[in-house]
């Protein structure tokens, strides 16, 4: 079949693409370059520098017809999205506003989106289930709710046959592909910049959370875990129906969890130097991933923390200056 992978130059969007690919599918990336990577995108692919902003360039991409769009093209930094809220609304709303249309217009019916955690806040029970009530404490989280929102009445309108994934903390690298964000600011990867010396600390950004050890907690999921959802999503969709699947692996690790585990993996003594809590941040994240398990089959190949921050560990120390774009 034939895709269509918005933000395919990125850190997720990549590892989508080469399982697309490596499942005999034709693929056409299209990415505005803003955050994605060159090297991130395989020769194999169709590459598009566009905007999803640019409402009439889009509905040219469309042109080249596609059975379905894999969405994943966003801003996506909570820290970020609470100085710049309006940033965050018309990339992530309007763009994707911009490619329903295209997707309408062109008679396009599958869609999977890159829905987050960030949609809950700081919800009453955990470990979450779809069905909590989203409260986002971010600009960030708010977005991604108006858009699967968008997304499940235009479903219901048009017979789009939609499936929103929340994540939960992705991590891990998959092969050639890695994460790269530039800044970062992701846990993980600053950790491990932090044991190759290439940063001299990592900060803790708050130790009066209500958590057992006073840091934040997150579920972590493998990126390659992640990206196989999504073709089980892609087979499952139905049309005019919107399902949600949050995918974690139901498994919360504090900050300093996280730290003393990287400490473990790479063997290297890493600096953690405790700050104030960063804006927008809510304190426990942990998925209950029960019905992307029982409905679309999903099962998490590479659940341990470990295993990802070694993955990630080693695609470091290959790359050690990244992407070269
Ligand atoms: N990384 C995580 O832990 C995580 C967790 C939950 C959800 N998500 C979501 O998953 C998706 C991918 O995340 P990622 O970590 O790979 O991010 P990323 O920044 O590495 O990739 C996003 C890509 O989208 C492109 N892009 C952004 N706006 C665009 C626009 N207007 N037009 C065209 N291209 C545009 C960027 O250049 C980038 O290559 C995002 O939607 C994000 O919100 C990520
Ligand atoms: O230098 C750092 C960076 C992060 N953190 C903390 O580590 C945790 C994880 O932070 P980070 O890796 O930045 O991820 P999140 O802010 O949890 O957000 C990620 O996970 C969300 C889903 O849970 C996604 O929606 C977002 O796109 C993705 O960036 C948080 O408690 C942060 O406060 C630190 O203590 N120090």
């Amino acid at each position: 079949m034939k895709f269509l992978v918005t933000g395919g130059a990125g850190y997720i969007g990549s590892v989508m693409t080469k399982q697309l690919v490596e499942a005999g599918h034709e693929v056409t990336v299209l990415d505005n370059f803003t955050k994605g990577h060159h090297q991130a995108v395989l020769p194999q692919v169709k590459l598009v520098e566009g905007e999803l902003l640019n409402a009439q360039r889009l509905k040219e991409v469309f042109k080249d017809g596609f059975d379905g769009v894999l969405h994943f093209a966003a801003l996506s930094l909570v820290g970020e999205s609470v100085t710049q809220p309006e940033r965050y609304y018309r990339n992530n709303v309007v763009g994707t506003l911009n490619l329903l249309d295209a997707m309408r217009e062109a008679g396009v019916k599958r869609l999977v989106f890159s829905s987050t955690a960030a949609v809950y806040g700081a919800p009453e029970e955990t470990p979450i289930l779809e069905t909590a009530q989203p409260r986002p404490t971010n600009p960030y989280g708010g977005s991604k709710l108006a858009v699967d929102q968008m997304i499940g009445f235009e479903a219901a309108a048009h017979g789009l046959a939609a499936v929103s994934l929340r994540y939960f903390n992705v991590a891990g690298a998959s092969g050639e592909l890695g994460e790269v964000h530039n800044p970062e600011t992701h846990l993980i990867p600053l950790v491990l910049q932090a044991a190759a010396g290439s940063r001299e600390s990592v900060q803790i950004y708050g130790t009066d959370y209500p958590t057992p050890d006073g840091t934040a907690i997150r579920d972590y999921i493998h990126v390659e875990d992640l990206a196989r959802a999504h073709i089980l999503a892609l087979t499952h969709a139905q049309p005019g129906k919107h399902e949600i699947y949050n995918l974690g692996n139901g498994k919360g690790f504090s900050v300093r969890e996280v730290i003393e585990t990287a400490r473990q993996v790479t063997g290297k003594p890493i600096k953690a130097i405790e700050t104030d809590r960063r804006a927008g941040d809510p304190p426990v994240l942990v998925a209950s991933s029960e019905k992307a398990q029982r409905d679309l089959g999903w099962k998490p190949q590479k659940p341990e923390l470990a295993s990802m921050i070694a993955d990630a560990w080693n695609w470091l120390q290959a790359h050690p200056q990244g992407y070269h774009d």
